[in-house]
């Protein structure tokens, strides 16, 4: 076997093939692309999604839909309890878990309108405190949901690197098995009631998130991406669709292949909203860095050794401008991402 089709056979791509992988067809649709995960294409076009937008919607994602509607009833019932209650249980200076807004809402222009709550680590020890005599059937929709989350963001990881010649023994934090056993993880639940000023207000500042990837469930419009070139484009609610978003580390993990999905929530006057949306994360403290394999002539290392901890400590002082400022090359021609060219400013 000559070393090209050894290399072939490994499925590791040679800096020709990768290229080819890199080539972008112009996607001329102004909606964000919808894949069915059943669909035997899904991991291409997951791929391909994911390079030119940075989101997509998942169809036949195997989530019961039972689990869902759980889930909306679960917001709607922390949203719901008295303020005396939620105090309980509202955000630190040191913490971002509990109640409370972002760190980005105190310095965005606009007026933040809505609630958020936040679940890191055990569900039980933040939900106890809230449902003392209750807490159960909270803590194990809250587990049960983290767990599903969880398998499907392997999934897709699995799926989409899988078409870039990325296998388990590239990323030492999948474990041997490849199931991210030690992955990080976080819940934000999202509450957004009618706003009467919904020019002045905003529900979440625009942003990407610090995560692999997001996986976001909204059953009512106001999740808004920015696209390089379509500018702000609205995520149309498709029933039971879970929104599949780029975060910081993994556009670090492919060395700036995967375009981080800059997106904001914005409020109407007619509709309140909620959403939840998942983080999956690299285990803490552990250094990732761009795969090798995605490291070539023509695309040089863009990003140095990160762990998810000190990238956090960092975004929260520099928000949108955390990526650019650790970059060590320009995104090769072509393929810069939205970050680059339209600027989310704040403050
Ligand atoms: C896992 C996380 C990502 C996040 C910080 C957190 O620890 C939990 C909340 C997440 C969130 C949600 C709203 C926007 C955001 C920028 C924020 O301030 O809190 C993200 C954080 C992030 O992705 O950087
Ligand atoms: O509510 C939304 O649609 C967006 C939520 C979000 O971006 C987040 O929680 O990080
Ligand atoms: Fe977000």
């Amino acid at each position: 076997m000559s070393d090209v089709s050894k290399i072939h056979s490994l499925n590791i791509p040679t800096n020709k093939n990768l290229d080819s992988f890199q080539q972008q067809l112009p996607d001329a649709s102004d909606t964000v692309p919808v894949i069915d995960l059943s669909h035997p294409d899904a991991p291409k076009l997951m791929n391909n999604a994911f390079q030119t937008w940075g989101v997509f919607q998942l169809v036949n994602h195997g989530i019961p839909v039972s689990l869902l509607n759980s889930i909306q009833s679960f917001i709607q019932d922390l949203f719901d309890l008295p303020t005396s209650q939620k105090l309980k249980i509202v955000r630190s200076r040191e913490s971002i878990a509990g109640f409370g807004l972002v760190p980005l809402s105190q310095v965005y222009p606009k007026r933040p309108w809505g609630e958020g709550f936040t679940l890191i680590g055990n569900p039980v020890d933040h939900l106890q405190k809230l449902w003392p005599e209750d807490c159960k059937k909270y803590c194990d929709l809250a587990e049960e949901y983290l767990k599903e989350m969880k398998n499907l963001c392997g999934k897709v990881m699995w799926l989409t690197l899988g078409e870039l010649g990325i296998t388990p023994e590239d990323i030492n934090w999948a474990g041997s098995d490849g199931e991210f056993k030690t992955s990080n993880q976080a819940l934000r639940m999202n509450s957004y009631p009618v706003c009467p000023e919904p020019d002045e207000s905003i529900g979440l500042p625009p942003h990407s998130d610090s995560s692999v990837l997001t996986v976001l469930y909204q059953t009512t419009k106001g999740l808004q991406v920015l696209i390089e070139g379509k500018g702000w484009v609205t995520v149309e609610p498709v029933k039971d669709a879970l929104v599949v978003q780029v975060g910081d580390m993994l556009h670090i993990l492919t060395n700036g292949l995967y375009s981080p999905s800059v997106h904001q929530a914005v409020v109407n006057q007619t509709h309140d909203r909620m959403s939840t949306a998942f983080f999956f994360g690299t285990p803490k403290n552990t250094e990732v860095s761009p795969l090798k394999k995605l490291v070539t002539p023509t695309r040089p290392l863009m990003y140095p050794t990160v762990t998810w901890a000190d990238y956090l400590s960092k975004k929260y002082e520099l928000f949108e401008e955390t990526l650019p400022s650790i970059r060590l090359s320009a995104p090769p021609p072509g393929l810069s991402n939205v970050n680059d060219q339209n600027q989310v400013k704040v403050g």
